[in-house]
């Protein structure tokens, strides 16, 4: 059996569609969803995601604005940032591309972003709501994942689901999520004994670590859904993920590819999530 290749391009490519369509109405009421970046330095594998995400949101007619900030900018100087575009009604989402420099403490600037303009759903509040499945703003990467599995009509209720990777911004929460729409849920790292054990039992298996082709054939059963979440560079400048593809799709029942996955799938969230945080900010006017 050859797997079914899940293509986040195209099904971004139907989400866009419909997000440019529902835009241009809300201008027409004059709404204008407006998302803020905030970039620190000159990570290149952060300026390829940001602008990935402008062009994105030019597509669908979003306004959407990068703040390029110095490597040197202070902790207390990207604070005092965000407090300014938490006051400010034109920005309606707040997103600081990650990971930030060393000398800036993460949580305290995530926590400083109002929960109202969290578009990442990144915030202690969110997160928390997540965990209680009360409607928030979903981790774009997550949210990603589900709506890649909803798409496909692949039924999650009364699976088992591994997560490879147990990070703030993608493990944890792909695992939360798919828990929230009842798959039983089991998470391997670093520390796991008997994860291939573990990844053979999957029906679905989400891999989020970062290291190229560690998933080959051998860890997945016979029609499993495998999502591959990383993103690996290497040296001849191509993109790769985290499993290997080639042998992986003669076994797997679903498969996403690396690049055209889950990648344009978070940008496209992200989009999803700026129109949901301008639709809540003008009712509560
Ligand atoms: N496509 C997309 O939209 C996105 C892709 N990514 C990509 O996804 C990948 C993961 O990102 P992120 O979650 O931020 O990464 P992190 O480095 O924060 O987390 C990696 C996770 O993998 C675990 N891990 C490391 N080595 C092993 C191992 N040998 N066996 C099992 N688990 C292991 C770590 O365990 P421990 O906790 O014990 O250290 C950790 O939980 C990266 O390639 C990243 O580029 C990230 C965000 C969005
Ligand atoms: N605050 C914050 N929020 C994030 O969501 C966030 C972040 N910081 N820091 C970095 C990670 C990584 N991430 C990606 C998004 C899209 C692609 C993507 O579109 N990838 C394309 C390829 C792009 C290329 O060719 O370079 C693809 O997979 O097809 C990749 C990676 C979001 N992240």
């Amino acid at each position: 059996m050859s797997a079914e290749i899940i293509y986040g391009d195209q099904l971004s490519q139907t989400l866009r569609d419909q997000m440019k369509t529902e835009l241009a109405n809300l201008k027409k009421k004059g709404i204008h969803p407006k998302l803020t970046v905030i970039l620190i330095g000159d990570h290149p594998a952060s300026r390829s995601y940001v602008s990935g995400k402008q062009k994105a949101a030019e597509y669908i007619g979003m306004d959407s604005e990068l703040l390029q900030l110095s490597s040197e900018t202070t902790e207390e100087e990207l604070l005092s940032l965000i407090y300014e575009l938490n006051q400010d009604d034109s920005v309606n989402g707040i997103l600081v591309q990650l990971p930030l420099p060393t000398h800036i403490n993460e949580q305290r600037v995530i926590e400083a972003i109002s929960p109202i303009k969290d578009v990442d759903g990144f915030h202690p509040i969110n997160i928390g709501k997540m965990m209680t499945n009360q409607e928030t703003f979903l981790p774009c990467t997550p949210y990603g994942i589900l709506t890649m599995l909803q798409m496909n009509k692949i039924d999650i209720a009364g699976k088992h689901a591994v997560v490879i990777g147990r990070s703030n911004i993608v493990g944890k929460p792909v695992g939360q999520l798919l828990l929230n729409e009842n798959a039983t849920v089991t998470y391997c790292h670093s520390r796991t004994t008997n994860m291939k054990e573990l990844v053979q039992a999957a029906d679905i298996v989400i891999v989020a670590v970062g290291r190229a082709n560690m998933i080959d054939a051998s860890y997945i059963k016979e029609g499993a859904v495998v999502i591959d979440v990383g993103i690996n560079r290497l040296e001849d400048g191509t993109l790769t993920g985290d499993v290997d593809f080639d042998s992986v799709k003669e076994k797997a029942g679903y498969l996403t590819p690396v690049p055209k996955g889950v990648g344009p799938m978070t940008i496209t969230m992200l989009l999803k999530n700026t129109i949901k945080a301008a639709l809540n900010q003008c009712s509560h006017e």
